[in-house]
């Protein structure tokens, strides 16, 4: 039953990092800011340490929408894009940049600098002030994205909840390498299951679809998933690489167990109010690093909001790593 996910993992697992494309936990990394509102890149450092050492995270997805990439400048996003990709030598398999703007002009400078700085991939999200209607549309814009750095694989990033794009993933996937030769998979951060199996079902051997919906990875592991990117594998990332072991070895009520315990910590924070400025904040009390306030227009939670998520997490996950 589980014979299509495990034999194309243990093929990639053997490659070079530089030939795996996106799989295993991907944490999506927050942008550290000064309280004054000023990118912090000497925090980028300590960052990857803690998610290498403690949470055993190996790859990053860099300025996504955990990112705040769309709060921040093209200039903000190249030198952090730079600080993320030297210091993530050596201690990261995989630094993915996403490239994503509202501007197709942004986007390409993004791409180029992205190539440049030698990042493992790029991914583009769809523009969502003005929306591409047809899958034609929104192809031809990642095309001409992708082509400014022909050379870096590229990955499509679906995230319909924030862009209200809802073209069908399956449909741009279409033919899609005769447009975009370096096209190598999709983020795909949505609920839509059966689109997301469509799109396992038609790709290609040697793409990534990895799952975005940290809640429900479970699910989309059993359409197939080859990795997920998400913002809680900064500080849950070990358990989640231990959900995707247990998955991998047929014990489901262990994977369950796991996933489960993120649902109560999802759920905990919904009802109480979970946006960026609360997940941003949640990860600095449990790491012990200073990541600093989100950009406006968000906002920090009170410290009251604050204690009661961290005293959830660690009512859940029992101890605070970095203490
Ligand atoms: C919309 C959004 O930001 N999704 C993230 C990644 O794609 C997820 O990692 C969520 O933050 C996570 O699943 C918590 O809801
Ligand atoms: C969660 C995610 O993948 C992002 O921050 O872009």
């Amino acid at each position: 039953m589980f014979s299509q996910v495990a034999p194309q993992t243990k093929v990639r697992n053997m490659t070079s990092a530089a030939e795996t494309g996106m799989t295993g936990i991907i944490a999506a990394v927050f942008t550290p800011l000064t309280p004054e509102g000023e990118i912090n890149l000497p925090v980028i450092e300590p960052y990857i340490d803690y998610l290498s050492k403690k949470q055993n995270v190996k790859s990053i997805f860099v300025n996504g929408t955990t990112g705040e990439s769309m709060s921040l400048s093209v200039a903000e996003r190249k030198a952090l894009a730079e600080e993320w990709c030297l210091k993530a030598k050596g201690n990261m398999d995989q630094v993915v940049v996403h490239v994503g703007c509202m501007s197709l002009k942004d986007s390409q400078e993004l791409a180029e600098h992205a190539a440049q700085i030698g990042a493992d991939g790029i991914a583009v999200i769809s523009p969502s002030f003005f929306k591409p209607s047809t899958a034609d549309d929104l192809k031809e814009y990642l095309r001409q994205v992708a082509i400014k750095a022909p050379t870096v694989p590229f990955y499509y990033y679906h995230v319909p909840s924030v862009t209200g794009v809802k073209v069908p993933v399956r449909d741009l996937l279409h033919d899609i390498e005769k447009l975009i030769p370096s096209f190598k998979g999709v983020k795909f951060s949505g609920s839509d299951l059966m689109d997301f199996g469509q799109c396992v079902s038609h790709s290609r051997p040697h793409w990534s679809l990895v799952y975005g919906v940290d809640e429900q990875l479970i699910s989309g592991l059993a359409m197939g998933a080859t990795g997920a990117v998400g913002s809680t594998y900064n500080y849950i990332g070990s358990y989640m690489k231990e959900m995707m072991a247990a998955y991998e070895s047929c014990d489901q009520l262990q994977a369950r167990a796991i996933q489960f315990k993120l649902q109560e910590l999802i759920c905990f924070s919904m009802k109480i109010g979970f946006d960026l400025g609360v997940n941003k904040q949640l990860m600095s009390d449990v790491s012990g690093l200073d990541l600093g306030p989100p950009r406006l227009p968000l906002t920090r939670p009170t410290p009251e909001h604050a204690k009661a998520i961290l005293q959830k997490y660690l009512s859940l996950f029992g101890y605070c790593p970095f203490a």
